[in-house]
């Protein structure tokens, strides 16, 4: 994953309705980096609805051993921005699609979120990972994890399910789609390309020397 003293940024954005919880996934991943200071979170404000498209970013060491750079796009999921968000789908090699389990509506909509993004990709294959989020409300759940899997199977992606509110497969979720995007490079599924963004080489003084990353789920209550 070294190409002459450069590394990798990959460019992974999150999509799904609104209020699925995307922003708070992300803000729950980039605030666990290792780190980061270790002391009990401040509460939180509820987050407001995003508008248009945010950027956040966090190093990552990959399961092969090399650290990448994650520039990670949160998306608003209300129709209003759609041309905004629509405009970013080309430049990314990663995604997201989040759903709320508590939200029938919202895992019914993923297929038509994957169509839009498979409607504007270039040659290169986007890799997607289905994710079933807010795991922490298992009393009001009115979407399986099975019918879950089925559809993230016909889609040709893997599923998991998170919670941000409990920290439950949060690094895991972007970790595994990291490793899938290294493992498409290495394959030569996916290709380096002038003026593409999804995949970029970076010098490596950009990405921070950060404690290795740990293998393990952490406290997990799904
Ligand atoms: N119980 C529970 N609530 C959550 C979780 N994640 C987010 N929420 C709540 O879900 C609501 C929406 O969260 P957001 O992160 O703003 O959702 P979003 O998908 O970014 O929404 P848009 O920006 O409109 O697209 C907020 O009230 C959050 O507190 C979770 O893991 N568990």
């Amino acid at each position: 994953m070294e190409a002459g003293g450069c590394r990798y940024q990959f460019r992974v954005a999150l999509l799904g309705d609104s209020a699925v919880g995307k922003t708070s996934l992300l803000r729950r991943y980039v605030e666990s980096a290792p780190g980061t200071l270790e002391r009990e979170p401040e509460p939180e404000p509820e987050p407001a609805p995003t508008v248009g498209v945010e950027f956040y970013s966090r190093a990552l060491q990959l399961r092969a051993g090399p650290w990448v750079k994650l520039q990670l796009w949160d998306t608003a999921g209300l129709e209003r921005f759609r041309c905004i968000t629509r405009s970013f789908y080309r430049n990314v090699v990663g995604v997201l699609l989040v759903f709320d389990v508590t939200n029938r509506k919202s895992f019914e909509h993923i297929p038509d979120w994957h169509q839009e993004v498979m409607a504007t990709q270039g040659p290169n294959k986007t890799i997607f990972l289905l994710v079933g989020h807010k795991s922490d409300l298992q009393s009001t759940r009115c979407v399986s994890a099975q019918e879950a899997e089925e559809l993230a199977s016909s889609l040709g992606m893997a599923f998991m399910e998170t919670s941000a509110k409990n920290n439950c497969n949060v690094d895991l979720a972007f970790n595994t789609l990291a490793d899938t995007i290294q493992q498409a490079l290495q394959q030569e599924n996916i290709k380096l390309e002038e003026g593409w963004g999804g995949i970029r080489l970076i010098n490596k003084t950009q990405i921070p020397r950060l404690p290795s990353r740990k293998q393990h789920a952490g406290p997990c209550q799904c």
